[in-house]
């Protein structure tokens, strides 16, 4: 029985404020002035969204009333398929996964069908790794599988290709009905993937207009995974309209969760901190790592600032996970360049719990283990860990979800997003656009011998010409 707690998430921001407290010319009322910046940023973007641009309680709303057309066909295809199979990358696969690892059981693919409700396995193919693909295709039955294609832009050349070899193997063993094992999510209007869908027939979810990858999780992109691998997408959804709701009707940087993490973003990134770790302590959220940084390097890391000034900023988003990375990265983050803020994510409540058995035989050097459980101990490693930043003066903060369940995840994921659209204000760019993956995207097509891309293939050959190597 699903525990219907509805607490709101925590923000815990003390090791920000004692460190940047510690920093010369840092008081609480800078701050606070940070407010009139933040309530233009607040304008600014509602403006932009009233205008079309990407709305978060707009698309919220939109997608509670799409939730019964989304699970009636995953209610139906979940029973009939023993695979499911995301192909996509960026933002069409991180947020499907970070939201699967998060509230499903951790190895769902091994459970026997009747403990995962005779709901299928599930993959997300987000590489075109040559090894993985073919692995991936010998080990699936394809009469078995259904495949969600999903490309926002319908254009990705890695997703094309992956649909095109499964669409070929499809055809190959399940004949005529080949189709039915394909389901779409893409643009309403635009992209190369669009004509194919309607042309051979197959099930067609749509990304709605203005909301690009990195923002897409609660739309048909996770919402049609998530529900046909059983999460609760309606708990989901609730809980994402309620952080929205808090973040949108609360003035104050101290109230306001997302002005107040992207205050303190700013001025840490001032003072040039130009990392942000994200660090959960729970394996579940391994993922979400992920798909933060994703969100946080795509949307800030720009050149131009929105008056096409050079300005070069953003922050690297880095993945550790504790307790794992304590004893890989921390020694770095305590001693190392004091360039890092980090943010630690905890679970107030384990949905499991394992003790640690009382053995009194044994040493105390491991004796003191006995009896307590394993929540205690990585609750235990985190305060500790957090302290001895707080010693080392390095800046960290904390966000506290009540539970690893459906409606924190969804408080989690609007919190992240609103906070990475007011940093895109703050620093004066545009946290919507990808620019810079462009000059990439046009190499390859050159390279791949794409109609129109001959010079810059030309470019790129006049390129290699010139190498510095070493082969021994
Ligand atoms: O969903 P699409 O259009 O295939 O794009 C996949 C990813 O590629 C990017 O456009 C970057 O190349 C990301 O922003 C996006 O999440």
């Amino acid at each position: 029985m699903e525990d219907r707690v509805r607490a709101r998430i925590t923000i815990d921001f003390t090791g920000m404020m004692e460190s940047l407290q510690n920093q010369n010319g840092f008081s609480e009322a800078k701050l606070q002035s940070l407010q009139k910046v933040l309530d233009e940023a607040q304008t600014a973007l509602l403006i932009r969204w009233k205008a079309g641009e990407i709305d978060f309680s707009k698309l919220l709303v939109s997608m509670k009333n799409q939730l019964s057309e989304i699970s009636e066909y995953a209610n139906a295809v979940s029973s009939k398929f023993d695979n499911f199979v995301v192909l996509g990358i960026g933002g069409s696969a991180l947020g499907p996964l970070a939201v699967h690892q998060a509230l499903n059981h951790y190895y769902y693919n091994e459970l026997p069908p009747e403990k995962r409700g005779h709901r299928p396995r599930f993959y997300v193919m987000d590489n075109i790794d040559p090894v993985r693909f073919s692995e991936l295709l010998q080990m699936l039955d394809p009469s078995k599988t259904l495949f969600n294609v999903i490309s926002k832009s319908g254009n990705t050349s890695e997703t094309m290709a992956q649909f095109l070899i499964v669409r070929d193997t499809l055809r190959r063993v399940c004949g005529d009905s080949y189709a039915e094992h394909i389901v779409v999510t893409t643009d309403k209007e635009k992209g190369n993937l669009l004509p194919i869908a309607l042309t051979e027939g197959y099930q067609r979810f749509v990304i709605p207009a203005g909301i690009g990858g990195r923002f897409s999780e609660l739309t048909p992109v996770g919402l049609l995974a998530a529900a046909i691998c059983g999460i609760d997408v309606h708990r989901l959804l609730e809980g994402a309209l309620e952080m929205d709701q808090w973040i949108r009707e609360t003035q104050g940087v101290f109230s306001n969760p997302a002005q107040l993490r992207a205050a303190l973003a700013l001025l840490s990134w001032q003072k040039g901190k130009n990392i942000s770790v994200f660090m959960p302590y729970a394996d579940g959220l391994k993922t979400m790592a992920d798909w933060y940084a994703q969100l946080w390097a795509e949307s800030l890391g720009k050149r131009y600032d929105r008056q096409g000034r050079v300005v070069h900023v953003g922050q690297t988003p880095v993945k550790a996970l504790g307790v794992t990375d304590q004893h890989s990265q921390v020694q770095l983050y305590a001693e190392g360049p004091d360039d890092k803020v980090i943010t630690f994510v905890v679970v107030e409540k384990f949905k499991e719990t394992q003790e640690i058995p009382i053995d009194m035989k044994l040493p105390e050097d491991i004796r003191f283990l006995g009896g307590k459980t394993l929540d205690e101990l990585l609750w235990a490693e985190q305060k500790a860990t957090e302290y001895a930043l707080t010693l080392a003066g390095r800046q960290h903060q904390k966000i506290l979800l009540p539970r690893l369940d459906a409606y924190s995840v969804g408080q989690l994921l609007l919190l992240l997003e609103w906070e990475t659209a007011y940093m895109g204000e703050l620093l004066n760019i545009n946290a919507f656009d990808q620019p810079g993956v462009e000059e990439g995207k046009n190499g390859t097509y050159a390279l791949m011998g794409r109609n129109g891309y001959e010079a810059k293939k030309h470019e790129i050959e006049e390129y290699g010409k010139t190498r510095y190597s070493l082969n021994g």
